[in-house]
């Protein structure tokens, strides 16, 4: 070999093996970095979806949830795909017609079957969970209760989904994950923020739920979970006959009572109701519930006349009567001898809680006094008035506005011991990024271990964040390939020259 051939082939460029293996070792990265970013990719239409059908004491509810395929563990991945209101009553309205409670789901969940695409629908689960409406049920009569479940067992049967049972949900319960749906909602648990209390209103029921500054008294209120590594010590409660349906029953009653001689025709003067509401009820059709006595067989027949003065003030007063607070045999209670600790941080009122405040137009702006005056306004309007007003609102509805919405603060204040501090750092709630604020959610996450109990080992990288990782490393190797290959390269022109 001469010299000149020797100096040629130090310059690596000259050597084709040597190009060859560069080309190559460049190709084989990329083609990994395509390969790991094609794996990683979030897979757009493969999604799982979730069914949880919520048989409140008012009416039922069809909530669809979707989450991607890929990605079940991650909080903050489950969503609200769609809500259908299923027509007519709550299911326990059908316990002297129990098929009809089972019929009436059909639009829904003809609906649901078309919205999930049909390789799914195998491996959807199906879970309904009854509420106060059927713990009632159960307590007056369990046979029709248990008549009422088989009902909605066998029409959801009949759908080509995975059914995971129909049951009533205890209170505890119902507290527990609408609590857990809040917060996996606002991400609390991933990224360990402080939480939030839940706070439900119903039509029969009511529940709190938060996590409180000292210990649980009573074991009935506590409830513990381990979610994405934290403990979190909750105290819960739910107050059966509580829901506002139900509570006017129990406030009614109590104005009803001095005139205990039923055979009279009985007027009932209501500071609840609006001056000019002058209607004629049936005893039956208003004290028709284990929350209240029994009515004697003359009493079933008879009428009474509900006329409405609007005085709020009288009002309050009335209301502030259905909270026994005469015994606490702990070392605080918020009402009828029930355990709770002072209630602390931030909560989100949901359900009735926001369609009264949302329908009155009480923000989170007004403070607890301007709340009260909105109230006692709305409360003196004339009836005549408000008709005229709200034409399309149902009656019934309008009628008990000015009732629930002074339920709901003579509750947060009077029950549950919220200071204006309190008042302040309560929000009125319906959706958290499109997703209803309600126990259904976390119901399907707990049954479906969704939440894991740990946080992942790794900080997971957003996948945008991956692939810029995947080209920058990808980038640097070249260039250090390149770099390497000049660094080593012998300057061959004008050594080449010299030796001619
Ligand atoms: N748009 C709506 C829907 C429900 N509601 C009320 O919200 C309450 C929902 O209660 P629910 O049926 O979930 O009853 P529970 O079984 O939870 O006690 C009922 O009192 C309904 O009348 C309302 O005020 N406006
Ligand atoms: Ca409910």
């Amino acid at each position: 070999m001469d010299e000149q051939q020797e100096m040629k082939v130090k310059n690596p460029w000259h050597r084709p093996h040597i190009f060859l293996a560069t080309a190559g070792i460049a190709a084989a990265i990329i083609i990994m970095v395509a390969i790991a970013v094609v794996q990683n990719k979030p897979l757009q239409q493969k999604y799982k979806y979730g069914i949880v059908l919520d048989a409140g004491s008012s009416h039922t509810s069809v909530y669809i949830y979707e989450w991607p395929a890929e990605k079940e563990n991650n909080t903050g991945m489950v969503k609200q795909k769609q809500a259908c209101s299923v027509k007519g009553p709550g299911i326990s309205s059908y316990s002297k017609t129990p098929e009809k409670a089972g019929e009436s789901l059909k639009e829904c969940m003809d609906n649901a079957t078309k919205t999930i695409p049909k390789h799914r629908h195998p491996e959807t689960p199906v879970y309904l969970g009854a509420t106060a409406g059927m713990r009632l049920l159960k307590m007056e009569n369990d046979v029709d209760s248990k008549k009422v479940l088989a009902s909605v067992e066998k029409s959801l049967q009949t759908y080509p989904f995975s059914y995971q049972g129909a049951r009533i949900i205890t209170g505890q319960e119902e507290g527990a994950f609408g609590w857990i749906t809040v917060n996996y909602l606002s991400e609390n648990f991933r990224k360990a923020s402080r939480t939030v209390g839940a706070l439900d209103l119903g039509g029969a029921s009511t529940q709190i739920t938060f996590v409180p500054g000292q210990q649980v008294e009573s074991s009935d209120n506590s409830i513990d979970f381990r979610l994405y590594g934290n403990d979190y010590h909750l105290y819960t409660h739910s107050f059966l006959c509580y829901g506002k349906d139900q509570v006017l029953k129990l406030y009614l009653e109590q104005q009803i009572q001095p005139n205990a001689d039923m055979t009279d025709n009985i007027i009932l003067e209501d500071p609840c109701f609006h001056p000019g509401y002058n209607i004629i009820k049936s005893f039956q059709s208003v004290f028709d519930s284990p929350c209240v006595k029994n009515l004697t067989n003359s009493q079933k027949g008879q009428n009474f006349t509900h006329r409405g003065i609007g005085n709020w003030n009288k009002c309050n007063q009335a209301i502030k009567e259905v909270f026994n607070t005469s015994h606490c045999r702990y070392s605080r209670c918020s009402f009828n001898d029930v355990f709770q600790p002072p209630v602390t941080g931030r909560f989100g009122a949901f359900s009735a809680y926001f369609f009264v405040m949302d329908f009155l137009n009480v923000t989170p702006d007004h403070s607890l006094d301007e709340a009260k005056k909105i109230l006692e306004a709305y409360c003196t309007t004339p009836w005549g008035t408000l008709k005229q007003k709200h034409r399309k609102v149902k009656e019934k509805y309008l009628a008990e506005y000015c009732f629930s919405g002074t339920y709901i603060v003579s509750l947060l204040e009077d029950g549950y011991k919220f200071t204006t501090n309190d008042w302040k750092n309560t929000e009125f709630i319906k959706t958290i990024k499109n997703s209803e604020a309600g126990w259904t959610l976390g119901y399907m996450l707990n049954l479906t271990n969704m939440i894991p109990a740990e946080a992942p080992d790794t900080p997971l990288l957003p996948y945008g964040g991956y692939v810029s990782l995947m080209l920058v490393l990808s980038f640097l190797i070249i260039v250090c390939i390149i770099l390497g290959c000049i660094f080593f390269r012998r300057p061959s022109g004008p050594a080449h020259k010299e030796i001619i």
